[in-house]
């Protein structure tokens, strides 16, 4: 399967999640950096999802999947552990909204990546499903190579950037897009010392 990767915005999109088991769990997880209004629908939940019930970041339907608890969604998650349950799942799902079946059988619109999040750094990995625990090894492989503060150094690229359009076009902007990438503004950044990445882009636009 070609699968086309995409970034979605899914902010106050609701999205259901069919299961209340591990599998659940990892799914609600990687929703919760996003503002959707995640709803899970199981008769039982692990505890972790539990607490996120508890926190309100979860909203929890303790019972057995109906159809009609797919009117809203944008999103469904069909991760139970039973195909019978999953295919009803399916069968619920309008053509119009997304379906991930955590089973990869009949009906798969999506499947999900794993993710490194360092801010708007973003890196995801995939084998198109042929094997989750090869990418869970290399989403761990460059979780190492990308330390936390590739974060502030893709937060600072950004609003250099931004400085930059605002101020030059041409030959110019393009040096200086080129100028950010600078290696050493990355190693300053790794050493806690963004003033010094600061000055050095205040020079550049001439301020
Ligand atoms: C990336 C990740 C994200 C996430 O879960 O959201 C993810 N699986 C992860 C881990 C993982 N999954 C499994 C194991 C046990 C080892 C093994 O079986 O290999 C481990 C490893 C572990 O947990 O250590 C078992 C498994 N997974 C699927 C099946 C069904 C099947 O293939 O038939 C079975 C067999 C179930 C059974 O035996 O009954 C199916 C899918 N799993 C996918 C995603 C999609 C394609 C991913 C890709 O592109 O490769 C796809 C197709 C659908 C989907 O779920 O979207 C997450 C990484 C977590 C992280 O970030 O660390
Ligand atoms: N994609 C992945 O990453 C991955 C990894 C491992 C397993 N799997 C697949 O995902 C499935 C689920 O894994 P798990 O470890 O979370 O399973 P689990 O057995 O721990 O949890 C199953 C959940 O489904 C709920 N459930 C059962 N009947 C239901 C119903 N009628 N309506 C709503 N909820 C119902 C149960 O209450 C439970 O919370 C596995 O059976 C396997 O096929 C996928």
């Amino acid at each position: 399967m070609n699968y086309f990767p995409l970034l979605l915005n899914i902010d106050y999109k609701t999205v259901v999640v069919v299961g209340g088991g591990p599998v659940a769990r990892q799914k609600v997880e990687a929703l919760l950096p996003t503002k959707a209004n995640i709803v899970v629908v199981s008769p039982m939940i692990t505890e972790e999802l539990a607490e996120y019930v508890e926190q309100q970041l979860v909203k929890w339907k303790k019972k057995g999947f109906e159809p009609h608890d797919l009117d809203d969604a944008a999103l469904v998650f069909a991760v139970t552990n039973s195909k019978e349950v999953n295919d009803m799942v399916e069968e619920a799902t309008q053509h119009w909204q997304l379906l991930s079946r955590a089973d990869a059988k009949g009906r798969v619109d999506f499947i999900n990546p794993a993710v490194v999040r360092r801010g708007d750094f973003i890196l995801t990995v995939s084998t198109s499903g042929a094997s989750p625990r090869f990418t869970r090894q290399v989403k761990s492989e460059l979780a190492q190579q990308y330390g936390d503060y590739y974060e502030q150094y893709v937060a600072f690229l950004g609003q250099a950037r931004q400085q930059i359009l605002a101020k030059f076009d041409g030959e110019q902007k393009k040096q200086l897009l080129i100028d950010l990438l600078e290696p050493q503004l990355l190693e300053w950044v790794k050493e806690g010392r963004l003033d010094d990445c600061e000055k050095w882009l205040q020079q550049r636009l001439g301020e």
